[in-house]
């Protein structure tokens, strides 16, 4: 491990867990993070990034004003955005700091509590522009860009509309005279809104607004628009832009609102990759699908899988390394308070969670390999794949985000009392990863998307036609018996897929019914939603489960025995603790009996107390540095007591020894003089 330090204090109990693991942690880190190779660029990367102690506060970013925290997020983003440029691309093996490797953003989270200010430039600015811009367009903007000459964010979402894309009211009217698109806001709601840097940072974004030209809409568009002088940075005439106030998270993007009073900008700065308007205000439509103007957002849902998957590892070290530490209560009473980290329901709380951040971790860079070979095969013009594509990857960030938000808080809840300090990390990772659950489409909505190409593929098997290969299983939908339940891995994960075939079987039915007895398609559909997310939700546990148990045995093969071991573990705790979760749904569609619940939750339990002794070990595995992980509980060392109090010293409230409210308000009030 990199962070065995010879001169550092390691808590007894920590060191005791470490000494009892039985494997060998660094395989692990390999496998999570996807060989050797990756774990050795990944720690050259930390080194350069996080050995100078650039990512450290004098004071901690908590007792800050919100004006404060901005401005030092700011001041650590340059420092970092130029150690990209200078360094960390090289290093990274990147052409450019701007192809963001996953590495390179996870490491600046040991610079920044919260998030960047610059998060959405590198997020979604740039990847707009590669992913929406003609090649003339991409070599006019990508290389000021990449250098941060401009600082770009991305206004989609208004104050009246964020799902629902085709609602937006800002409006682009192309004018022949001036080869210019005037943008307006016509109302308070066409206001763009939340749009992360954009409140002071930035000095460009990409906006989606309706697009007319010779009197017709053509639907939402992306532009390139300055808003902000690039000397000065103030704002350019008929823009109005400022910051939307404090949030849950996310207090250091200064996100923003937008409005436009009749502001133009060139023909130009139209993005014009899928479609474009001629100097004379022709429409030409260039793109096959009519959905690749959303590109950015499916490119930021694949990422998103990746990232709660890293965060959740985070939560996970915390929780179990200071539930090592922790001694609380005497069920024996002549023996030592035992470490909670021994009571089952701690483990029943703490293991799901390395499981998940283990599942997502590997179903993330399948998604990433998917998603590759789908835009190789949209280079070619072909998007046939699209469809199945855009369902997988709403319904995995979907549950991922929605996983690992309830994942974080339950290790929050392991951590008892000390869990709720922000000094602890997991308040401000909850605040964080439970945004993702919303933004870049809402769990029940990406749901529903994931939910249409369910019941289209449901429809297909039926008619007996070829399914794509993440719906393939719905072939056995129709065999008109219960799936036989078998509590082998491979057998539970055909049970599940059993159940999401039988929960759209269900919704279809009923959809037939509401339609039979009179209601329109739409009316149809509507009434079916609960049922239809439970679907998809199925749906996707079923290529979560699988996908992770397929990808272990695969980076298994060659570990040594132990690794394998353990691993299986984990894959079998994860598949379950689903089976367990989800007992009404199995009840209903396979045989499995009473009997074998009750066998299975037995099974379950004694898997945890096998996994035990190597809790430590498997959360050392993913290899966090204390930077990264901001945490008076979780640190290598498991000094937990000491930092706490060392943070507590820290707070401003004990400065002095009286605060100025005893003379102001408690002094009068407790004489009688108020
Ligand atoms: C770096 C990280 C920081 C990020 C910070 C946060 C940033 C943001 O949040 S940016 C804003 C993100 N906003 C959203 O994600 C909005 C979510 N809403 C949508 O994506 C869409 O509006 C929708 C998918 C919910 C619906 O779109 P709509 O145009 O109304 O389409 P229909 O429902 O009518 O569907 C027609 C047809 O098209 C398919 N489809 C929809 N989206 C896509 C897509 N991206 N790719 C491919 N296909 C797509 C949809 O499934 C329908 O197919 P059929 O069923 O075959 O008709
Ligand atoms: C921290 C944060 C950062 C963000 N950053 C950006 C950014 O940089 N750029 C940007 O453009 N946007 C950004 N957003 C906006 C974000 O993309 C939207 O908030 C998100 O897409 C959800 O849309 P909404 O707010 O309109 O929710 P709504 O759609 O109003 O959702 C409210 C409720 O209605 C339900 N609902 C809505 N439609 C349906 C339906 N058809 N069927 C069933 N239920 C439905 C939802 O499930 C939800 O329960 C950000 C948001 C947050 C929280």
């Amino acid at each position: 491990m990199t962070q065995t330090n010879n001169n550092m204090t390691v808590n007894p109990d920590l060191a005791m867990e470490r000494a009892k693991c039985n494997f060998n942690v660094l395989e692990v880190t390999h496998i999570f993070d996807g060989g050797e190779r990756n774990t050795l660029q990944r720690k050259k990367i930390e080194d350069v990034a996080l050995n100078s102690g650039a990512s450290k506060d004098a004071l901690g970013e908590e007792h800050m004003s919100p004006k404060e925290k901005y401005e030092n997020a700011v001041r650590k983003s340059c420092i970092y955005a130029t150690m990209m440029k200078n360094e960390l691309a090289e290093l990274s093996g990147l052409e450019s700091f701007g192809v963001s490797s996953p590495v390179i953003r996870r490491t600046a989270d040991a610079f920044f509590k919260e998030v960047s200010p610059f998060l959405l430039h590198l997020g979604m600015f740039v990847p707009t522009i590669m992913g929406q811009c003609t090649p003339e367009q991409q070599s006019y903007w990508l290389p000021r860009a990449l250098d941060m000459q401009i600082i770009g964010t991305y206004a989609q979402t208004e104050l009246g509309h964020g799902t629902f894309i085709r609602g937006l009211e800002t409006t682009a009217t192309y004018d022949p005279e001036t080869e210019e698109f005037v943008l307006h806001s016509p109302t308070l709601s066409s206001y763009k809104w939340w749009a992360g840097g954009l409140g002071k940072t930035v000095n460009y974004c990409i906006v989606v607004a309706q697009l007319y030209t010779k009197g017709e809409c053509h639907g939402t568009h992306p532009f390139i628009v300055q808003i902000r002088d690039e000397d000065t940075h103030v704002p350019l005439p008929g823009i109005k832009v400022g910051e939307i106030g404090p949030k849950m998270g996310f207090n250091t993007a200064d996100n923003g609102f937008l409005g436009f009073d009749h502001y133009r900008i060139p023909r130009e700065h139209m993005l014009m990759k899928n479609a474009q308007v001629l100097k004379d205000g022709t429409y030409v439509k260039v793109a096959r699908h009519g959905k690749l103007t959303y590109g950015t957002m499916v490119f930021v849902r694949v990422v998103l899988v990746n990232e709660v998957a890293f965060n959740l590892a985070k939560a996970s070290t915390i929780a179990v390394r200071y539930s090592a530490i922790r001694r609380q209560s005497k069920p024996k009473p002549d023996e030592v308070e035992p470490q909670i980290l021994d009571y089952v329901t701690q483990q029943h709380k703490l293991f799901i969670a390395i499981a998940t951040a283990h599942a997502l971790q590997l179903c993330s860079t399948w998604l990433w390999e998917s998603f590759s070979a789908v835009l190789a095969q949209m280079k070619g013009g072909n998007t046939d794949t699209l469809p199945e594509f855009h369902a997988l990857s709403s319904c995995l960030k979907a549950i991922s985000t929605s996983d690992s938000a309830h994942l974080i808080e339950q290790c929050r809840h392991a951590c008892g009392g000390h869990g709720y300090m922000i000094s602890s990390g997991i308040p401000n990772l909850y605040n964080f990863v439970s945004a993702t659950r919303t933004y870049e489409g809402d769990y029940t909505v990406l749901l529903l998307q994931t939910a249409r190409f369910l019941v289209k593929a449901y429809e297909q098997a039926e008619a007996k036609k070829p399914l794509t290969p993440t719906v393939s299983y719905l072939a056995h939908a129709f065999s008109g018996s219960r799936a036989t339940w078998d509590n082998s891995p491979d057998g539970i994960i055909r049970s599940f897929q059993a159940l999401a075939a039988g929960k759209t079987a269900v919704c279809v039915t009923n959809m037939r019914k509401r339609m039979r007895a009179g209601l329109s398609q739409v009316d149809a559909w509507e009434m079916s939603t609960i049922q239809l997310v439970a679907a998809a939700e199925a749906h996707c546990r079923a290529v979560i489960a699988d996908t992770y148990r397929k990808e272990i045995v695969r980076l298994t093969a060659n570990s040594s025995p132990n690794v394998k071991v353990v691993m299986d573990q984990l894959t079998t705790l994860y598949l379950y603790y689903w089976a367990l979760e989800r007992t009404g749904d199995l009840l209903m569609f396979t045989s499995v009996s009473q009997k074998d619940l009750v066998d299975l939750q037995i099974a379950y339990e004694e898997l945890l107390l096998k996994i035990r002794p190597n809790a430590v070990g498997l959360v050392d595995a993913f290899d966090l540095r204390d930077e990264l992980l901001h945490s008076t509980l979780g640190s290598y060392d498991g000094r937990v007591y000491e930092r706490l109090m060392e943070e507590a010293l820290k707070s401003p409230m004990n400065k002095e020894p009286v605060s100025d409210a005893y003379s102001k308000y408690l002094r009068p009030m407790m004489k009688g003089k108020l």
